[in-house]
């Protein structure tokens, strides 16, 4: 073994020990990590350059190989050359080293068994020469929808150590163990009977241990850092409940448009793209119940819980914006509005915005509004979570105390701050509003947060299925969604248009506030610092 590719074992245990996890990497294990739909975008943009942080970092197995598979036929060079503007790493030698572990195999036709024969017989020379007594195939699907089915199934019947009897009957006469497992990308359907049929077709296949449907806001740092906050705590024990908190915000927004994807978008609109994935995970994790553990099917039991008190959503409990063009707009993207892009129906009704308010009808939550808004082409990139809590009984000062709030800045710049009211320093004696900040790249100056997709594979690689959603969660997730998407579908509810580069639609506001969201702002600091 080079001495750059010496695995670091220790950082490797830690990660697996955090993760409560049996440790399962010994240096005997042979991994062979395979991304169907290597030639696509997401392969060049997350997948390769999320296996080479791992490669640069050691905490890749030290065996590790990786196989490009994809219909076109092309060389690795290729392939490297078509991902490498997406690396971090520059080091040229690092890089090097990284590709070496590649190899590209062309699959052919995605629905025809001759090239899944043909990349299984290259996953098993790669065993053959390791002679490891473990062995992992491991498959990221980074594919559209359409083909999940033809490819798990051709998996299943070719690249399955199981299903193979030759392979089995060499394993089992060798002693070898084996593991199996897929990664597979949203969308998960559009909607509930799409969704169980997915889920049914592909739970047909492969057991739920061998199933990582990923939510890539699962692998983000402050994301994670939502269950070690809520319960590492004891501050927050006694006040994460209706009786202390008035509501929660959870926001998602994106400076940018949907040109160029109209055509996607518009079959599936804000909701189905962030709302009902993204931003319902968040939602998950900020109101469950404290699990047993941190063992990933006690929090994924706990996550299906909460889902269960959610009520479906109805079109009053919406509040729904498309983007138009602005004339004043600072670039070309701007000056068009969500309608304009060729792919998109002149007469769309899509949503490319959307408040909603959530209830949970349990002992916890119950009369609490959870407010969950998301949107494109809009004043800026964040991703926030605001936790406001009640009014301060009997304001003995003069009515100056503002509402407490808890924000989790999830991007950008990474935060958890408290908005709190101290005296205001010096002679006077009257509150004032300020926070308890803690910036994550003030506190933590050397930190060098995984891109979210980085930490996921990482725990694929390692087997721990916390932050992957479970097929109920999906389903629960789905059901809460459907009857109003379904009546969206039909045209039931007209968007509201906001200009390109706005906060979205102004009676969102009015929505949030006469649910019993308070802003008493310093809005101003932020658009100041824009
Ligand atoms: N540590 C850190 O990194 C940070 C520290 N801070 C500090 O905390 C202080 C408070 O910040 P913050 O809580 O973000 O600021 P505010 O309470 O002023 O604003 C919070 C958010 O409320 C939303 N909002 C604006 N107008 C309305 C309205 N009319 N009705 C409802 N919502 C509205 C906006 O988000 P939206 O458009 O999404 O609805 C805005 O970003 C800042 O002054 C700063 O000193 C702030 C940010 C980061
Ligand atoms: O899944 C999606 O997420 C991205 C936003 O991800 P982020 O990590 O950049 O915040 C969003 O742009 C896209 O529309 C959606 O499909």
């Amino acid at each position: 073994m080079l001495s750059s590719e010496k695995i670091n074992m220790e950082a490797l245990e830690a990660i697996q020990n955090g993760a409560a996890s049996k440790p399962i990497f010994s240096k005997d294990s042979c991994v062979v990590f395979t991304v169907l739909g290597a030639s696509g975008d997401l392969a060049k943009k997350k997948i390769f350059p999320s296996l080479c942080n791992l490669f640069e970092k050691k905490i890749l197995p030290p065996t590790c190989q990786i196989i490009g598979c994809a219909r076109s036929s092309m060389t690795t060079q290729q392939l490297a050359d078509k991902s490498n503007p997406f690396m971090k790493a520059k080091n040229k030698d690092v890089l090097t080293e990284f590709w070496k572990r590649v190899s590209y195999v062309s699959c052919g036709a995605y629905d025809k068994a001759e090239g899944f024969i043909t990349l299984s017989d290259k996953i098993e020379e790669f065993e053959k020469s390791h002679g490891g007594e473990k062995r992992f195939r491991l498959f990221y699907l980074a594919l559209p929808p359409a083909v999940f089915i033809p490819v798990c199934t051709q998996l299943k019947n070719n690249c399955w150590i199981q299903s193979r009897s030759k392979s089995l009957e060499k394993f089992t006469s060798d002693r070898y163990t084996a593991e199996c497992r897929v990664i597979v990308e949203k969308p998960f359907g559009k909607d509930l009977e799409s969704s169980n049929q997915l889920s049914q077709a592909i739970t047909a296949l492969f057991n739920e241990q061998e199933i990582y449907r990923i939510d890539h806001y699962l692998g983000k740092e402050m994301v994670l850092n939502l269950m070690i906050l809520r319960f590492g705590n004891e501050l927050f024990r006694s006040v994460w409940n209706r009786e202390r908190i008035a509501c929660v915000v959870i926001t998602f927004k994106e400076p940018f448009g949907t040109y160029g994807r109209g055509g996607y978008f518009d079959t599936n609109g804000i909701i189905r793209d962030v709302m009902q994935n993204h931003l319902l995970q968040i939602l998950c994790l900020v109101a469950m119940e404290r699990p047993v553990s941190v063992h990933a099917s006690d929090i994924r039991d706990e996550k299906v819980k909460v889902l269960k008190f959610i009520r479906p959503l109805d079109l009053d409990d919406v509040v729904l914006g498309q983007y138009t063009g602005n004339p004043d707009g600072q670039t070309e993207d701007s000056k068009l509005g969500y309608r304009d892009d060729p792919g998109v129906p002149n007469d769309s009704k899509t949503a490319t915005y959307a408040c909603a308010k959530l209830n949970i009808d349990n002992d916890r939550w119950a009369g609490v509004p959870f407010f969950i808004k998301c949107g494109k082409a809009m004043n800026e990139r964040k991703a926030e979570i605001r936790i406001q809590f009640k009014d301060t009984p009997s304001d003995i000062f003069g009515s100056k105390c503002k509402r407490n709030e808890l924000v989790i800045r999830v991007q950008p710049d990474e935060a958890v701050y408290c908005k709190m009211n101290v005296k205001s320093p010096g002679m006077s004696f009257e509150a004032e509003e300020s926070e308890l900040n803690l910036t994550y790249h003030e506190r933590f100056q050397d930190m060098d947060l995984p891109d979210a997709y980085e930490r996921l594979i990482l725990d694929f690689i390692l087997g721990t299925q916390t932050n992957f959603v479970r097929t109920d969660e999906l389903a629960e997730a789905w059901r809460i969604f459907t009857p109003l998407l379904h009546k969206l579908d039909a045209g039931a509810k007209t968007p509201v248009e906001y200009p390109y580069g706005s906060r979205g639609v102004a009676s969102a506001d009015d929505f949030i506030r006469d649910s019993g969201f308070k802003f008493s702002g310093t809005y101003k600091w932020t658009a100041a610092k824009k």
